[in-house]
């Protein structure tokens, strides 16, 4: 296998890798271990995001012959500077709640949160070396050792902008489907087939999951829902709802934001949403 991109991780002051709830033992010897990172803004976690796993989950067992033993959300740095986006500390705060309250399998890493902007690619690496170099990796029942595939979970939005030119760089792109591969989430508005047709050759590295279920729920909606004092209970775990509502959170655009706007990676994803207008339209 190809290495790291980076040969040293930076960690943010105080930080440790959380793997309280990463299966150290492979049930089945004949599997291969798999954990499963979200990357995103989680501003804030929905049921969506949750869900993402649970389907993946279901995909894995049934279509493929890996094992999931752990699965992270990972939330994106403040410096990512996307409209919308909370401050990292209310947003890990959020999945935190959000994850642990529902589920026993997932976790939140706070180490690409809590620092500098941190590329996918440099992502999957920093847990590939915290779960198979540092801790690692896992074993059988029978005391044999195996390496941990970690892989990136994603909504077929994100694949979309994969295919599109300047957002990834070329090499990181090969890193990580080549390299580490991933699980796509069916997004209605996002067409699966286009948004993997131009990068067919890491199709074995891509597994394509439909949603059987319809859920559209998104973090904007979820955002302007907020914003025009409107209810989200339902749409997001209790906790993270009582959190908002305890920091009143979201109640105008921009404001408690970790940054504004900026001209790049913001902007981009602004212009997308107004386009479709997919977003938008279900509160207007
Ligand atoms: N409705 C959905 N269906 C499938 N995947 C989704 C959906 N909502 C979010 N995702 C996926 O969840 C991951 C985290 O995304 P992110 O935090 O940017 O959520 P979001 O709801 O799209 O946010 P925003 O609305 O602020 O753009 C991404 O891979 C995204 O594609
Ligand atoms: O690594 C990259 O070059 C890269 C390019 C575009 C997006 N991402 C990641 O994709 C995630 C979701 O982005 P977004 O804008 O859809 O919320 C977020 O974690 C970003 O760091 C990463």
């Amino acid at each position: 296998m190809a290495a790291h991109l980076t040969e040293s991780f930076t960690n943010p002051p105080g930080y440790t890798f959380p793997h309280h709830r990463l299966s150290r033992v492979l049930r089945n010897p004949n599997k291969t271990p798999l954990v499963l990172v979200a990357c995103g803004s989680f501003s804030p976690v929905t049921y969506l995001h949750l869900r993402m796993f649970e389907m993946a989950k279901d995909h894995v067992r049934q279509n493929t012959d890996f094992e999931i033993v752990g699965g992270y959300l990972s939330p994106v740095s403040d410096m990512y500077k996307k409209p919308g986006l909370l401050s990292a500390r209310h947003r890990v705060n959020m999945c935190t709640m959000g994850a642990e309250d529902s589920n026993t399998w997932l976790m939140v890493d706070s180490w690409e949160a809590f620092q500098s902007y941190q590329r996918t690619a440099i992502v999957l690496d920093h847990f590939d070396y915290e779960i198979n170099t540092v801790l690692g990796g896992v074993h059988t029942e029978d005391g044999e050792h195996r390496n941990v595939r970690v892989m990136l979970l994603a909504g077929s939005d994100l694949i979309g902008t994969m295919s599109e030119p300047g957002v990834w760089a070329y090499s990181d792109l090969e890193h990580i489907l080549g390299r580490y591969g991933c699980f796509i989430v069916e997004r209605a508005g996002t067409a699966m087939d286009q948004a993997t047709d131009a990068l067919a050759r890491w199709r074995s590295n891509i597994h394509l999951i439909s949603q059987l279920i319809q859920n559209d729920v998104s973090s904007t909606k979820v955002r302007l829902f907020l914003r025009r004092g409107l209810s989200v209970r339902y749409l997001l775990p209790n906790s993270v709802v009582d959190y908002i509502e305890e920091h009143g959170l979201y109640q105008d655009e921009g404001a408690n934001t970790s940054a504004h706007p900026s001209p790049d990676k913001g902007k981009e994803r602004e212009r997308e949403v107004t386009a479709s207008g997919s977003k938008k339209e279900a509160v207007s």
